[in-house]
């Protein structure tokens, strides 16, 4: 199956510390894969690796079939990024902005710069200067920005950073549909689970730098582990029997609320378990897990998970 990129065996020490160990992933025409991962996990060091604005201790990348060792120039015109806060010329219009980039490539069709702004929603602020513009207009910006030249590859670091929930939704939606309409290959780091759970088609997290799951994203959710939110009286006693109980495993807890996930015991066993330690249930719901619960699992944290 053609591959989009290639990479194997990523490694970056600083000094002493190792930032990233042995990542390897392949991804596709058209998919979208979210980079998760805790504060310092190696998602930044990563992705600059990638662009070359970071050396790499190991590993190769391959972008289209182009080594990106032994032609950074061609194999960098095949991606573009945006890596850090979107900075623009404040006192030029988003046009004006997007064509001074324009100027850094070859063969940018006159048309194209307006056909960009025209797709990220802000043909009608095309005249507007970039002071004007609010964060997320810039973030929008900053996706024409990585169009430009029509890139097989699109790398967004942190991109809905900053934005209100409905700009969050927007822009994942319009990354989905250039991922549909034009084959184009994301990569996104976020921490916005929820988000990425709905919208990438691929999903890699790092912890301490290194791959503790990968794969795609409806494979990973698609385990048929058991999640059950619930709300219990008598606390305390609700907590330690959830505790004590075979097959039972305790994700989080808030006050008199739980996420449990079923391991050995099916639902109707788990009520009875409940009912038979006169446990009084006011909210009871089972579901299967979310990205947001194998993240917690598996890179220690814990938070209330009530929907
Ligand atoms: N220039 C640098 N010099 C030394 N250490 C660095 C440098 N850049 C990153 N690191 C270290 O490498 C590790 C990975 O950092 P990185 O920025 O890649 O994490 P991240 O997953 O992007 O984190 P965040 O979610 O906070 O953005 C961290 O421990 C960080 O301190």
């Amino acid at each position: 199956m053609e591959k989009i990129i290639s990479v194997k065996n990523l490694r970056k020490t600083y000094k002493k510390e190792t930032a990233v160990e042995n990542v390897c992933f392949d991804l596709t025409p058209g998919s979208i894969m979210g980079l998760l991962g805790t504060n310092g996990a190696g998602k930044t060091t990563t992705l600059k690796m990638i662009t070359n604005l970071c050396s790499k201790n190991n590993g190769k990348i391959v972008i289209d079939n182009v080594s990106l060792d032994e032609n950074p120039e061609l194999a960098l015109s095949k991606v573009g990024a945006a890596l850090d806060t979107p900075s623009f010329y404040q006192e030029l219009t988003a046009r004006e902005n997007i064509e001074c980039f324009a100027h850094l490539y070859e063969n940018i069709p006159k048309g194209q710069v307006m056909e960009l702004l025209d797709y990220v929603g802000l043909s009608s602020q095309a005249e507007k200067k970039v002071k004007k513009f609010s964060l997320g207009m810039k973030q929008r910006l900053a996706l024409a920005r990585a169009m430009l030249g029509q890139p097989k590859l699109i790398i967004l670091d942190e991109p809905a950073n900053g934005l209100d929930p409905q700009g969050q939704i927007n822009l994942y939606r319009l990354i989905c549909d250039m991922a549909k309409e034009r084959n184009t290959t994301f990569i996104v780091s976020s921490h916005q689970l929820h988000d990425m759970e709905k919208f990438c088609t691929d999903i890699l997290i790092l912890d301490k730098g290194k791959s503790i799951l990968q794969g795609k994203t409806e494979e990973i959710l698609s385990e048929t582990t058991n999640i059950v939110d619930c709300i219990l009286e008598e606390t305390k006693t609700a907590r330690s029997i959830l505790f004590e109980c075979q097959g039972i495993s305790l994700i989080s807890e808030n006050g008199n609320q739980f996420t449990v996930r079923l391991e050995n015991i099916c639902f109707d066993e788990f009520i009875k378990k409940l009912v038979a330690n006169h446990l009084h249930i006011r909210y009871l719901s089972m579901r299967k897990h979310s990205l947001q619960d194998l993240f917690l699992k598996l890179t220690g944290g814990a938070e209330p998970c009530i929907h």
